[in-house]
């Protein structure tokens, strides 16, 4: 039996961080996509590969442990925890290919996971809809991060543009937003888990400073969802810098993303911020008949990311 499952990256365009404090958040499936494929192993070993990130490892399923052959290991601690939940511990072959810059605040943890537990549903036959597999998902993302919102989750399985609101109902922009946006992306990594738990510090140091922000941030949301609504870009854009100056005083900024995020205003976007947890990894700009400038202007010394808006959630199947 082979099954095979795939899930989208995803962007924030609003209300990173502020999400994990319940407030509102809009983030869209973005072209770039996490595959996963499990086939029986011949061995009585359960392997995991991926020719696309380098690494390969031996799984212990039951125990959570793996012995790394080859590569880093971070993104198998979300592999291990979706597998020791749907898994029976049977030897099994897993390939994972990804075209998402990982770390890069792109959500290559959710997509992984999300295409993981597909996989594994189909390969034990086990029935799921997106609503249980994007909860199952975000509880793999809660295990491994400490701290995790359902957002990415969310975007990965269902795909679209998304409002995910205060009380956590998710609603789908019927707009077609193929907006022109630019994603930049340095060559130092984030990590989600611990910048999250950094965010919260702060904010336990300081709640009457950091409070405020978040409850502004999450304001700040709420508007861009009817500037959109609108394709106001200018709004859109003047929206996205004054969130990208609440994420710098969250701490979350770093040098790396600085430059990019005025590089990116300097030849022409309208707007550009953080996407993502930040500490490392992406930025995103709007700009409007400058994409080729500004691509240009951040490549000089950082990544650019050609990416498009997609429908195109999960998607998984099985040959037997
Ligand atoms: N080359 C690599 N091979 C395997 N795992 C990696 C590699 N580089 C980074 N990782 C791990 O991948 C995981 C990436 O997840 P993380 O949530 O930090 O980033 P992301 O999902 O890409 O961004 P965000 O959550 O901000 O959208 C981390 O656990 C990190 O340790
Ligand atoms: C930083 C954060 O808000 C988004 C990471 O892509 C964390 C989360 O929502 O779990
Ligand atoms: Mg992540």
């Amino acid at each position: 039996m082979r099954a095979l499952a795939s899930a989208p990256a995803k962007t924030i365009l609003f209300g990173e961080h502020s999400v994990v404090y319940d407030e509102p958040a809009i983030a869209g499936a973005v072209n770039k996509r996490a595959y996963v494929e499990i086939t029986e192993s011949k061995t009585d070993k359960s392997i995991l590969k991926s020719h696309d990130l380098n690494f390969e490892a031996e799984l212990d399923t039951k125990h959570k442990k793996y012995n790394l052959k080859r590569g880093k290991p971070g993104i198998i601690r979300y592999i291990l925890e979706a597998l020791n939940k749907v898994h029976d511990h049977s030897p099994i072959v897993m390939k994972l290919s990804s075209n998402i810059p990982i770390g890069s605040g792109l959500g290559s943890s959710a997509a992984v996971t999300v295409a993981t537990l597909a996989a594994l549903y189909r390969f034990h036959n086990i029935r799921f809809n997106k609503k249980s597999l994007a909860h199952d998902a975000h509880m793999v993302e809660q295990a491994v991060q400490g701290i995790a919102s359902p957002l990415d989750t969310l975007v990965s399985t269902y795909g679209g543009l998304v409002y995910l609101s205060r009380n956590k109902k998710v609603e789908h922009f019927k707009v077609n937003f193929n907006a022109p946006f630019v994603v930049g992306y340095t060559n130092k990594h984030g990590n989600t888990g611990k910048m999250v738990k950094d965010v919260r510090l702060l904010k336990n140091r300081n709640p009457k400073i950091i409070n405020p922000v978040i409850s502004a941030m999450g304001q700040l949301t709420n508007y861009a969802k009817q500037a959109i609504l609108k394709r106001d870009f200018n709004k859109i854009g003047e929206l996205m810098n004054i969130n990208h100056g609440f994420l710098d005083v969250l701490g979350v900024n770093t040098m790396e993303l600085s430059r990019m995020v005025y590089t990116a205003r300097e030849y022409g976007a309208i707007g550009s911020k953080i996407t993502g947890a930040g500490g490392g990894g992406s930025i995103i700009a709007l700009c409007p008949n400058r994409v080729d400038e500004v691509a240009r202007g951040i490549a000089a010394e950082d990544n650019v990311l050609k990416i498009r808006f997609t429908r195109k959630g999960v998607s998984s199947r099985v040959y037997k």
